[in-house]
């Protein structure tokens, strides 16, 4: 085996967003740990997230500033405008690459960035996709790229309920046209903001290698699938992506500071029973509707559960009046970034509301907590089809989407069951837990990891 050195360089770019830096900048300990040179692209206003890491190690870590390109107002989804204008950093990678003694010899992008596939054609470079989102959601948003027109030729009414079944993936999946990602379903061919997003997904699958942040245990026949698919090997399955040591003030910081409330929020959780709490989060992005929060927060009321409750200043107008009072004795409304992972690992949470992003679901594997779903948008159905019907994890606590809205009595129900007794979900989510733990610790995971860093090495 090839012994990586320092002069080993890598470009690592991550699209902006919590759920696409976090897993970013845990990738990058474990490659340093293997000896490799890191660069990271990261805005000026993210730095204070890369800077603890950059002090770990100042002589093979190193940033790459860039002011976030301004986004020309279009009519298109706002991921799509957002996409594109990462586009504009094209020419300003190419002459940093170019000005530097030692420039890298890949960039590890995140798959939203589908372009960089072309600036490392044209950098003589391999580009590696990092997908902080999970091979099963990814099959399924790639084959759905493939084929849309025809698809869309199928269901040409769109009939929210039109069926899709994907046969050609692993376990068949089937699922509603209103479950397919917005961009897709408003998707006009030949439109140029369109064509240029679903070529930078396409693009994903021409690249030299894919790095998925799961493992064999939860999604390897995803993996075997996407091998086939992409007709290589060099895809890997390295996650759960967790801060390298498990070191409790890293994994507090995990992300970003968190308020005042912090102190309080652990000597709360301190005093409950082991795996009494509900924890409900729904990610960086989500904010629920009015009445989607009153649907929770009444089910809240009506169940017997302690519960913690993030809502995020943007979302908190919803909030019923008088429900943080009620429930004081009960619960907590957290209006704030709050430590995710410090607060999965308590012992007194033993369920998770959430909204199935990626990130957080490998959290609450790793954790070992019983999740319901509740997906709203993008591979969020998907991640909760895995969870629920494949791996028997997690139970839905919604059907899921902006429209949609749980039932408050069977909701309440669901809660107060799922804490009580050793349900079957619970079982299975604790050993999903210990083949989570088993990949990270010279397992499959560390196993794909060291392969890739030989690869690249010998470059
Ligand atoms: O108060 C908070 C809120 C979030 N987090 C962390 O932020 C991350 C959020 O990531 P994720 O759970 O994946 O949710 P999103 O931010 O919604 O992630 C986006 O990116 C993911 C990865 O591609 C996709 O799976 C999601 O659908 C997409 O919305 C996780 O690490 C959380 O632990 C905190 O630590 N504190």
């Amino acid at each position: 085996m090839s012994t990586p050195t320092s002069n080993t360089h890598l470009l690592l770019y991550s699209f902006p967003g919590a759920g696409h830096i976090i897993p970013l900048l845990d990738l990058t300990q474990h490659l340093l740990r293997r000896g490799l040179t890191i660069t990271v692209m990261i805005t000026a206003a993210d730095t204070h997230l890369l800077n603890p890491l950059i002090s770990l190690h100042p002589s093979s870590l190193h940033k790459l500033i860039y002011n976030e390109p301004e986004i020309t107002p279009s009519p298109h989804h706002p991921l799509i405008t957002k996409v594109i204008s990462t586009q504009k950093l094209f020419d300003f990678i190419v002459q940093w690459f170019q000005s530097h003694p030692s420039p890298p010899v890949a960039i590890v992008s995140d798959f939203l960035l589908g372009w960089t596939s072309e600036l490392a054609s044209r950098l003589g470079i391999r580009r590696v996709v990092f997908s902080p989102s999970g091979a099963f959601s990814s099959s399924i948003i790639h084959t759905l790229w493939q084929s849309i027109d025809e698809i869309k030729a199928r269901n040409h009414n769109r009939d929210d309920n039109f069926l899709l079944a994907l046969q050609e993936i692993p376990n068949s999946p089937e699922f509603p046209w209103r479950h397919v990602p917005v961009i897709m379903r408003d998707y006009i061919k030949g439109d140029q903001d369109f064509e240029s997003f679903r070529t930078g997904m396409l693009a994903n699958m021409t690249s030299w290698g894919i790095m998925y942040n799961t493992f064999e245990n939860l999604e390897g026949v995803y993996i075997d699938y996407m091998k086939k698919y992409v007709g290589h090997n060099t895809v890997w399955a390295v996650g759960p992506l967790l801060p390298e040591k498990d070191d409790p003030v890293a994994i507090m910081k995990r992300g970003g500071s968190s308020g005042s409330l912090l102190d309080h929020l652990f000597t709360w959780l301190d005093e409950k029973v082991d795996e009494s709490v509900v924890y409900i989060c729904f990610g960086s992005q989500v904010v629920l509707s009015e009445r989607q929060m009153h649907a929770l927060t009444g089910s809240l009321e009506r169940s017997t559960v302690g519960f913690i409750l993030c809502v995020k200043e943007s979302g908190s107008s919803s909030l019923p009046v008088g429900f943080e009072d009620r429930m004081a004795n009960r619960g907590l409304v957290v209006k704030d970034w709050v430590p995710q992972l410090a607060i999965l690992r308590h012992p007194a949470v033993g369920l998770f509301i959430t909204h199935c992003g990626w990130n957080s679901i490998l959290e609450g594997i790793a954790s070992g907590v019983m999740m319901l779903t509740w997906p709203m948008i993008a591979d969020q159905f998907a991640n909760a089809a895995l969870l629920v019907d494949e791996m028997g994890v997690g139970k839905r606590a919604c059907e899921g989407g902006p429209e949609s809205v749980p039932d408050v009595v069977e909701l309440a129900q669901l809660m107060d069951e799922s804490l009580s007794g050793n349900r079957p979900e619970r079982v299975k989510i604790k050993e999903l837990k210990r083949a989570a733990t088993k990949a990270v610790k010279q397992g499959t995971s560390t196993r794909d990891l060291d392969v890739f860093v030989e690869l690249i090495s010998e470059m």
